[in-house]
């Protein structure tokens, strides 16, 4: 079996968000948003090892979260860096050797176990994949007085979410060799193996439900999915 770790990322400062916490560290039915996504790998049979990025501050705190629910797989609780693809280049410095490493955004509580799998098969497959899902609206480009320009196919469209899954030498080659130019408008991993062209980046359907809390209408959303999955799956 391959060796697989997860690279959760909670460093950001939730400037959309407006709360005083960071929107990490908000409680979802009285848990850390943080927690879903850590039990999740903690839970999966394919994660022998997480590693937690957070703000320097914030360690000691992340350690009583992991303490109190009893993660076992977080080996490693690091500093993140300025702009989220610091953080995951921090990360990746303090992920030892694997086959697949996983990159998920702690503010998105709701990935699950059989996506976890399906994006591990592909990334495996591929070398690099992303789960996303299949745009549901109509989309257009506006230009800078807001008028349309045009119509994008939809059938060519997908939301991408994390985790985002990578061979580990492909990931860690990737963010090194990024880094000796500019990172400009870089915001998720994948765009990097895009940019580089080391390898097809596969998209594997992720979840309606694999929100990313951002701004506060998202909280009211995540409780509603939360207690609607506590009932059962999603429709
Ligand atoms: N320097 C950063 C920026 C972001 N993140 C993490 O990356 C994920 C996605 O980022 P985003 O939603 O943009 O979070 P924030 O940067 O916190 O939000 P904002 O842009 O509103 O400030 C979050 O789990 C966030 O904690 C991180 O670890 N380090
Ligand atoms: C990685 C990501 O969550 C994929 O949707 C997203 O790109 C994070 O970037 P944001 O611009 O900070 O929301």
């Amino acid at each position: 079996m391959k060796n697989a770790k997860a690279i959760v990322l909670a460093a950001g400062q939730g400037k959309r968000m407006g709360s005083a916490v960071p929107k990490q560290f908000l409680e979802l039915d009285g848990k850390p948003l943080l927690y879903y996504s850590l039990e999740c790998f903690e839970q999966s049979d394919l994660i022998s090892e997480i590693i937690l990025v957070t703000g320097k501050d914030a360690i000691p705190f992340c350690w009583r979260i992991v303490e109190k629910y009893g993660f076992q797989k977080v080996k490693y609780v690091v500093p993140g860096g300025k702009e989220r693809y610091d953080s995951v280049y921090e990360g990746l410095k303090a992920c030892e050797a694997c086959d697949i490493v996983f990159i998920h955004d702690g503010a998105r509580p709701f990935p699950d176990g059989e996506m976890l799998e399906r994006t591990m098969e592909a990334a495996d497959k591929y070398g690099a994949c992303v789960a996303a899902v299949p745009t549901k609206d109509t989309m257009k480009v506006g230009n800078a007085e807001g008028i349309v320009e045009r119509t994008l196919d939809r059938k060519t469209l997908w939301n991408v979410q994390t985790p985002q899954v990578f061979r580990y030498d492909l990931i860690c080659q990737a963010h090194r060799e990024i880094r000796k130019g500019s990172m400009e408008g870089v915001t998720d991993d994948s765009m990097i193996v895009e940019t580089l062209g080391i390898c097809p980046v596969k998209l594997v359907m992720g979840s309606y439900d694999n929100i990313k809390v951002t701004t506060p209408e998202d909280l009211v959303i995540a409780e509603n999915i939360l207690s609607r999955r506590t009932v059962g799956p999603e429709a």
